[in-house]
């Protein structure tokens, strides 16, 4: 071993002993954060404090640069911490308001097999909770409301929507014809990447396996590519195992990183979607609604139809305004048979124990010709608080 190899190697180590003792940290946090959490559940308060927040962040900025950490590089670490913490306290109120769904194993179904994005969707979602996870992959959405109807499964992903291609139709459908509740929701970054499964460059290739969907979400650098023959498979997945058993340095597939990693891909091109912005959001469907606890944020959605008369869905959203009742997504559906009719499936930021929203539920009621809640359940989506980093630095 050379003199720089000996002292890199003792760099090193000193590193990894610091990032192991990071982690420790970052432990003993959580457990802070935890008893702050049963405190707030005994005090009945809110588990977000943005003013809290906000203190935090100015503070240690401030002290970040002492030391020689960019306001940018710390505001980012915190934000991540933050929302590990908010969403962790959320999970713990939630269980002890619904101690029956604390089950020792999770049977979970979802769309396609290991490494799809629902997959991974699935995963991230479940990390959190107690319990083991026992994965369903399943070939269709309908597949996948069966199973948890029929109690081969206790919970369902579905993607309900994606901010390239939009809302999932087949999805809203399929909806307004079970008894199954929404019981939880998250938005997964969807990354594209190109993947191989031997050392290879993207002039060399011939083939590209993947979904149609991805084909269309990432059609300007398909364009840009030209001459490889583009061929779909059912699901994100499938292309993988494709490319990973055709072992090929003329192919490739296109999916997560994450996900092709767990077929022995490797990325050589990220960043293929149309659009940076690449998410998809997911919903939880269990064949028991859950409660929410007051001191955690709520999305309630509902689906309906108004009666045939000028001006009808504008009375019922009138109703969510006059209640001050936030509405999210609004999607309109045909109701199969009825043409021209339509289904209003509508998101609101709000809980269904709440006051305000229990008067807005009332008037609905009586002004709609069916109305149905498909489930009330906790926001997953933490939104960092910006403001700490410019008025630290304004501060100096
Ligand atoms: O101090 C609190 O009240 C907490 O819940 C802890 C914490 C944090 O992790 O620092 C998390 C959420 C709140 O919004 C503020 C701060």
């Amino acid at each position: 071993m050379t003199d720089y190899q000996h002292k890199l190697e003792q760099i090193r180590r000193d590193i990894s002993a610091l990032d192991a003792e990071l982690l420790e940290l970052l432990a003993k946090r959580q457990q802070f954060t935890n008893q702050v959490a049963r405190t707030k559940i005994d005090a009945h308060m809110q588990v977000r404090d943005t003013s809290r927040e906000e203190q935090l962040l100015i503070k240690l900025i401030k002290q970040g640069q002492k030391i020689g950490l960019t306001p940018q590089y710390v505001t980012q670490l915190f934000h991540v911490i933050i929302e590990d913490s908010v969403l962790n306290q959320q999970m713990l109120l939630a269980q002890k308001a619904n101690p029956d769904n604390a089950l020792p194993l999770n049977r979970v179904a979802f769309l396609g097999d290991k490494g799809s994005y629902s997959y991974l969707a699935t995963q991230k979602y479940f990390s959190r909770r107690p319990g083991d996870l026992a994965e369903m992959g399943c070939q269709s959405f309908d597949e996948i409301i069966q199973a948890v109807e029929t109690n081969e499964a206790d919970y369902g992903v579905l993607p309900i929507e994606n901010t390239s291609s939009g809302s999932i139709n087949e999805v809203y459908d399929l909806l307004q014809h079970t008894h199954l509740s929404i019981i939880g929701e998250l938005t997964h970054p969807v990354e594209h990447a190109m993947l191989v499964a031997t050392d290879t460059e993207i002039s060399q290739l011939k083939t590209l396996y993947a979904h149609p969907q991805v084909f269309s979400q990432c059609s300007h650098f398909l364009a840009e590519l030209g001459n490889i023959e583009v061929k779909p498979t059912d699901s994100t997945s499938a292309a993988m195992l494709r490319v990973s058993e055709l072992a090929d340095p003329q192919v490739a597939a296109i999916g997560s990183a994450a996900g092709g990693a767990l077929y022995g891909l490797s990325p050589i091109k990220s960043n293929l979607a149309n659009q940076k912005e690449n998410h998809s959001r997911f919903i939880v469907i269990a064949r028991k609604a859950v409660r929410v606890p007051l001191q955690i944020p709520a999305k309630t959605t509902l689906v309906m139809s108004t009666v045939q008369k000028p001006g009808a869905l504008v009375e019922a959203l009138t109703v969510l305004r006059d209640n001050n009742i936030n509405m999210t997504k609004l999607e309109s559906r045909p109701i199969n048979g009825n043409p021209w009719e339509e289904m209003f499936y509508i998101d609101v930021e709000g809980n269904l124990q709440d006051g305000p929203m229990q008067k807005a539920m009332d008037a609905l009621r009586g002004m709609t010709r069916y109305l149905k809640v498909l489930g009330c359940y906790p926001t997953e989506e933490v939104s960092p608080t910006r403001v700490a980093a410019a008025s630290a630095l304004r501060e100096g």
